[in-house]
């Protein structure tokens, strides 16, 4: 069963993923533009940049060839930040065999098109065929799958098979993988609720505890249910690993990038500041925009994330933030969850 898979890119959840795989015997390529991490990886076994203090499997090798990493790959990980899939696509394009299995396991939208991720796979990928595309997600961070703490993620496609030979890839005893066929909704969940972890980060920067925490965790789950059921998205999905699951690691983990660049900017840290110091992708702030957009063109309410985006954007201070969804209209808990119930998933 073990052959040739390959990961792209080697930054923290890349390596991480990678390290799953060849625990489970695997023979994995793990592509980086960078060369001298590259070399680092397949002289030292270590990813110095990203999670430096863990030994990495002699069966992880590392090129900046993707020929080389694909060329005989029976599963491809794409693991890139959301701002270059498009890209790394294109460089995939060349060298993807159709029978390969495609996942990825970003959490984002393109900035510009608003495009789902496994969208911008099957715009530059015509020749795979993009129902076979799995969606990686849940409630994991890099930092303890690499540790092999136990751990539950999702592998969502619409093709089923595809689903069930990505969970074969992936699961051990630490690492535990679920399918299911909603692509869109665990897609729209692992992006939206790193939204909601940086404002979890904001109101613990502000001292706010754990009312506040738990509030925006709950209104933060209507939105996201509220947007992604309109996107298509299956509602049940969002009581699952890409929806609450993730969501609560996130926000309550010191591990989240998206929470501690939250924090920092509770504290006066201008957000340019903070997304260099962090050196580590926060999708969560082109999220935010793209939610903001998407929220308008699917004509849902979303009030955290207009929140943040005035935050983030147009200079308003989270507490005043926080007063404005506090003194929002009276309004019925349910009223705006229950809005449009796909007949796709309810019949
Ligand atoms: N970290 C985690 O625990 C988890 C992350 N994710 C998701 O995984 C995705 C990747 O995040 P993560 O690994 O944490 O990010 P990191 O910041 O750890 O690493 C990003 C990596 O992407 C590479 N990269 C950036 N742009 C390009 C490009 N144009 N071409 C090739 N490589 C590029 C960087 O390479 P270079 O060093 O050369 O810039 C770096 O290796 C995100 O969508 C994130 O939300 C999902 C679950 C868990
Ligand atoms: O998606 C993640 C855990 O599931 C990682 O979250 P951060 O990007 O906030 O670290």
């Amino acid at each position: 069963m073990p052959g040739k898979v390959s990961v792209l890119v080697a930054g923290s959840w890349g390596t991480a993923i990678a390290s799953v795989l060849a625990e489970n015997d695997s023979d994995v390529w793990l592509w980086s533009r960078n060369e001298r991490q590259v070399a680092e990886i397949n002289a030292e076994h270590r990813n110095h940049r990203f999670l430096d203090d863990v030994e990495l499997s002699p069966r992880i090798r590392a090129t900046t060839s993707m020929e080389e990493a694909l060329r005989g790959a029976k599963g491809v990980f794409v693991v890139a930040p959301s701002s270059a899939m498009r890209e790394v696509a294109k460089q995939m394009r060349p060298y993807l065999s159709k029978e390969t299995i495609l996942v990825h396991a970003t959490k984002g939208f393109e900035a510009d098109t608003l495009k789902r991720m496994s969208t911008v796979l099957a715009d530059e990928l015509p020749e795979y065929d993009a129902s076979r595309i799995v969606v990686l997600s849940g409630p994991s961070h890099a930092e303890e799958v690499i540790k092999q703490c136990p751990t539950t993620v999702v592998v969502a496609s619409e093709h089923a098979e595809a689903a069930e030979e990505a969970q074969d890839l992936l699961i051990n005893s630490s690492f535990r993988v679920y399918t299911n066929p909603d692509v869109v909704g665990v897609e729209v969940g692992g992006a939206l609720k790193n939204i909601i972890a940086l404002g979890a980060g904001l109101t613990d920067g502000l001292g706010y505890g754990d009312n506040a925490k738990a509030a925006l965790l709950t209104r933060g789950l209507a939105e996201i249910s509220r947007l992604g059921t309109a996107m298509g998205g299956n509602p049940l999905t969002f009581a699952g690993l890409a929806g609450i699951g993730d969501l609560v690691v996130t926000c309550t983990s010191k591990h989240s990038r998206n929470w501690r660049a939250g924090y920092l900017i509770a504290q006066g840290h201008p957000l340019d500041d903070v997304l260099k110091q962090m050196g580590m992708v926060v999708e969560g702030v082109k999220t935010t925009q793209a939610a903001y957009k998407l929220s308008r063109q699917y004509d849902v309410t979303m009030p955290i994330a207009d929140e943040l985006y005035e935050v983030l954007f147009n200079g308003k201070t989270a507490a005043a933030a926080v007063e404005d969804l506090m003194g929002r209209g009276r309004t019925h808990e349910l009223e705006e969850v229950a809005k449009p119930v796909q007949t796709k998933w309810f019949g």
